[in-house]
């Protein structure tokens, strides 16, 4: 994914949403009466054809109850509209703070936890290792800029100095040199994966590195995003040399327990079964390529559909005291989408990407997971439960000095 072609990880997801469509379907106490299906469409990730593509679906019968949408920008498109329409829209794949607008999008709602679900964890992190004062470096994307602001504001609630803030469009080079300028040593850095590479090449010249520095990176890059490429000039150790030791944040997406989810299995078995299903949609890859995007959240679409569903049958109870159904849905009665909208804000169940429940803006609840950079490798520092500040740790974060967690400035040395 990059800021210009955005997340096309619908092809991922929607398997995973038929999936829970006939699950949910096959459940005989749910929407007892009806059958939930799904008209879908290929938003590529393009604001502009997702407004024609919502348009088509509202003015074709049969009448739409709620919408899912993708990438962020498609969803800050099609919920700014969906409003007008009294329709209902969850995000399986969308992470901007933006999105939080409960005055903007009033009938948004997400699986996928906002990008301000790393901030806490951070916040954590640097008050477990005693660091107070901290970089960031952002990558001008409205999802970074704004995950940005965000941060800076908990970590002034946690008396945690933001000693530089620097941001970069294309070319990370003077953003870099000006960290190193301003001798920053735990840094923070938000970015897609193809700008994070050039900027800690960048960091490689600069000295950014090494048992001085700390970097807090994205968790959800690809597996080889700091493998040299063109226009990288930086060789593959001084890559490895760079990215060594650093820790990465992101949301937890698949539940880690042994526990039984709404799926009927552990989320671990219900991967499994996810995979073995792929194929029944190679139509969608005609080229037998595979799905680039959409893997790592297939179990938020596969949730979004089961918290419709839920929300949904207890919908259909209270319409019904009220001499009223699903069928009377126009887009007209608003009294319908508030009979669901507080319905999908009582959801709580155990989906296959965790405990699923919604803020009371819409938003995911979730846990996050910690890694670092060993030896090249990414290991599993522990996880993080913003709701309850719970950090589960296992010990393993490893030094360049054993046991000398590095320091936030240059430690001054009275001389006698
Ligand atoms: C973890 C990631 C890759 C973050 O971006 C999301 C896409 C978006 O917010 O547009 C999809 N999931």
């Amino acid at each position: 994914m990059n800021g210009t072609t955005g997340w096309i990880g619908g092809q991922g997801c929607l398997p995973a949403a038929m999936m829970a469509l006939e699950d949910v379907n096959n459940n005989e106490n749910l929407l007892s009466g009806y059958y939930l299906n799904i008209t879908w469409n290929n938003s590529q990730c393009d604001p502009g054809l997702s407004s024609a593509v919502l348009y088509d679906l509202i003015y074709t019968p049969p009448n739409k109850t709620l919408i899912l949408g993708g990438c962020s920008i498609v969803c800050s498109t099609i919920a700014e509209t969906a409003k007008m329409y009294n329709l209902i829209v969850i995000g399986y794949g969308s992470s901007s703070p933006a999105l939080s607008d409960r005055k903007r999008f009033p009938t948004f709602f997400r699986t996928h936890p906002s990008a301000t679900i790393h901030n806490p964890t951070r916040v954590k992190l640097f008050k477990k290792f005693k660091w107070t004062r901290i970089a960031i470096i952002i990558e001008a994307e409205e999802v970074f800029v704004t995950t940005g602001k965000d941060l800076e504001i908990k970590c002034k609630e946690a008396d945690i100095e933001i000693v530089t803030r620097v941001s970069f469009l294309d070319d990370p080079t003077e953003a870099v040199k000006s960290l190193a300028r301003q001798d920053a040593r735990i840094i923070v850095a938000m970015a897609y994966g193809g700008a994070a590479r050039k900027m800690m090449c960048e960091a490689y010249k600069n000295g950014l590195y090494g048992k001085q520095h700390v970097w807090f990176l994205i968790g959800w890059y690809e597996d080889n995003w700091f493998h040299p490429s063109s226009g990288i000039n930086c060789t593959m150790d001084e890559m490895l040399a760079v990215v060594e030791k650093h820790f990465t944040t992101e949301a937890l997406m698949l539940n880690q327990g042994p526990e039984i989810t709404i799926a009927g299995m552990t989320a671990k078995d219900w991967l499994h079964e996810y995979q073995k299903q792929l194929p029944k949609y190679k139509e969608w890859f005609p080229h037998g390529e595979k799905p680039q995007e959409g893997f790592q959240e297939a179990p938020l679409a596969y949730d979004a559909i089961w918290a419709v569903a839920f929300a949904l049958n207890r919908s259909i109870a209270r319409l019904n005291e009220l001499g009223m159904s699903l069928d009377d849905f126009d887009y007209e009665k608003k009294e319908i989408t508030d009979i669901i909208k507080s319905e999908l804000q009582r959801v709580q169940f155990l989906g296959v990407s965790g405990d699923v429940a919604f803020n009371d803006i819409g938003d995911r609840i979730s846990w996050t997971l910690i890694e670092q950079m060993i030896n090249g490798t990414y290991q599993t520092l522990g996880f993080y439960d913003t709701a309850t500040d719970n950090l589960t740790w296992l010990d393993r974060e490893q030094w360049y000095i054993n046991g000398r967690v590095p320091k936030d400035r240059t430690e001054i040395v009275p001389t006698l």
